[in-house]
Order: C-alpha cells, then sequence, then structure tokens
C-alpha cells in the first residue's frame, strides 16, 4: 500500500475548447486533510472531477488508492460531495441518506450518525427543499460520509455556515484524517486553510504550491496564508524576484 491516496502526474483537462488545468502533479497523502485553494474559476472543481473519475481528461494520470480514477473498485470507498447540492428536495433528510444508504448498502444505522456529524439532528424530519441553502449543503455532505470511505472528495463544503458550524465541520474534517480518512477538501477561505495538514495552491490551471501551511508562510515570509498567496502569485508574475 502506498502512503499516498491520491496520485497526479501531469493532468491536463480541457473544458469548452480552453486548457483549464495545466499539467498537473501532486500527492495527498493517507490521512490527512488536503486543502484546494484557489481563485473562482481557477480549476478546483475540475481537478476534484478528475480525482473522482467523472471528468474527462486530456492527459496525464490520476491514481486513487492505488487504482486509475474512475475505476469500479473505486465506488465505495470514495465520498463525493459536490458544490451544488445533489440530494432530493421532496425528502426528509433521514428518507433521502436512507435512499443513499440503499444503494451504497450501507448499514440504515449510519443514516443517523451522518446526519449527527453534520449538525442536522434536529432536522432529520423535515424536507429537504425546506431547510436552509446551509442546512441543504450539510444533507449533501451527509450523504458523501455514509459508509466511512477512504476518501473524501469534498467541493466547498463550508460555503454559506456560520463560523461555528465551520468550525465543527473542520473539527469533523481533522477528527476523520485521524481515524485515517484521506479528505481533499476545496475553499476560497483562506483561515480554512490553516486547518489543513497540507495545501494545494491552485491559480489559473495550475498548482502554485504544494506545501504545509507552516511551510508555506516560512517560505514567503509572510504572516498569514492569505499574504503567502499573494506573494506567491506576485512571484509568478515577476513583480517579486
Ligand atoms: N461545463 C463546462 N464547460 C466549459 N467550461 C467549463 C465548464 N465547467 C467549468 N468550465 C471552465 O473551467 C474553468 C475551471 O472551472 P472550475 O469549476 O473547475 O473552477 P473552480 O476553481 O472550481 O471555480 P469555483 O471556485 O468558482 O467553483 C473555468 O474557467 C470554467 O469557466
Amino acid at each position: 500500500m502506498t502512503n499516498y491516496a491520491v496520485g497526479v502526474d501531469g493532468l491536463r483537462v480541457v473544458r469548452g475548447g480552453r486548457e483549464v488545468v495545466r499539467g498537473v502533479t501532486f500527492a495527498v497523502p493517507r490521512g490527512t486533510v488536503t486543502g484546494l485553494l484557489g481563485p473562482s474559476g481557477c480549476g478546483k472543481t475540475t481537478l476534484m472531477r478528475a480525482v473522482v473519475g467523472v471528468q474527462i481528461v486530456a492527459g496525464g494520470t490520476v491514481t486513487v488508492l492505488g487504482h486509475p480514477a474512475g475505476s469500479p473498485a473505486l465506488r465505495r470507498t470514495i465520498g463525493y460531495a459536490t458544490q451544488n447540492p445533489a440530494v432530493y428536495t421532496d425528502l426528509t433528510v433521514t428518507e433521502a441518506l436512507q435512499y443513499f444508504a440503499s444503494i451504497l448498502r450501507v448499514p440504515s444505522a449510519d443514516v443517523t450518525r451522518v446526519i449527527a456529524e453534520v449538525g442536522l439532528t434536529e432536522h432529520a424530519h423535515e424536507l429537504i427543499g425546506t431547510l436552509s441553502g446551509g442546512e441543504h449543503s450539510r444533507a449533501n455532505l451527509a450523504v458523501a460520509l455514509l459508509g466511512e470511505p477512504e476518501l473524501l472528495v469534498l467541493d466547498e463544503p463550508t460555503v454559506g455556515l456560520d463560523p461555528v458550524l465551520r468550525d465543527s465541520l473542520w473539527e469533523m474534517f481533522g477528527r476523520l484524517a485521524a481515524q485515517g480518512t484521506t479528505l481533499l477538501v476545496s475553499s476560497h477561505v483562506m483561515d480554512e486553510a490553516a486547518r489543513c495538514d497540507r495545501l494545494l495552491l491552485m491559480r489559473e490551471g495550475t498548482l502554485l504550491a504544494d506545501d504545509t501551511p507552516a511551510a508555506l508562510r516560512a517560505r514567503t515570509g509572510a504572516a498569514d496564508l492569505e499574504q503567502a498567496f499573494l506573494h506567491l502569485i506576485r512571484h509568478r508574475e515577476g513583480a517579486i524576484p
């Protein structure tokens, strides 16, 4: 078994006739929370789609838990929460999760666990269509947690959440990683970057950095990660020698 849950080598993706991932190489160590950060449109979702195996790629390789991305062997070992919730709005939270649990052949007891993990116990019997945006996206996140997958790919799971909920989700991510789960989590928010074990900083389809938050701050001499990111961009653009 390799120490990496995900290995991406020379990945290129073309969407809408444009190369939106331009030769990206990195590896995600097992049992870590790796943050994928970068401005809107830089290619985070596309990269995650390639890891999950739902993206046609133009070049390079993506290996997940020892298999090529998209292999049937990976179906039950990856949990993927898309940015736009994909849960049925005319079911209650419990009904929706029971539906996915039966497809995944996960014991129905797991439904109660994942609802509690995302803080929706009080809303378990409410229709998803009547939930707030943040509650709806947490119901979507709960689906990805069913069956305790080895790899969780979470696309902006904390958008629209208040600071207390964001904090409790990041605590959960850390707890899952400590138990051996690997998490790849995208975010726009730089203060969330500090909660990650490793960071992939993306810009315009390329990787600006793949490092720990501490190493990034030390390397750039920046006080915080937002400044470190700006430093790397300016360095790339030649404004800093
Ligand atoms: N279905 C599509 N067809 C054509 N181009 C697309 C499609 N989806 C995304 N793109 C383009 O690919 C690029 C990368 O998009 P992607 O969604 O991966 O970015 P992102 O970093 O996840 O952005 P955001 O943070 O806003 O979600 C963007 O320029 C976008 O316009």
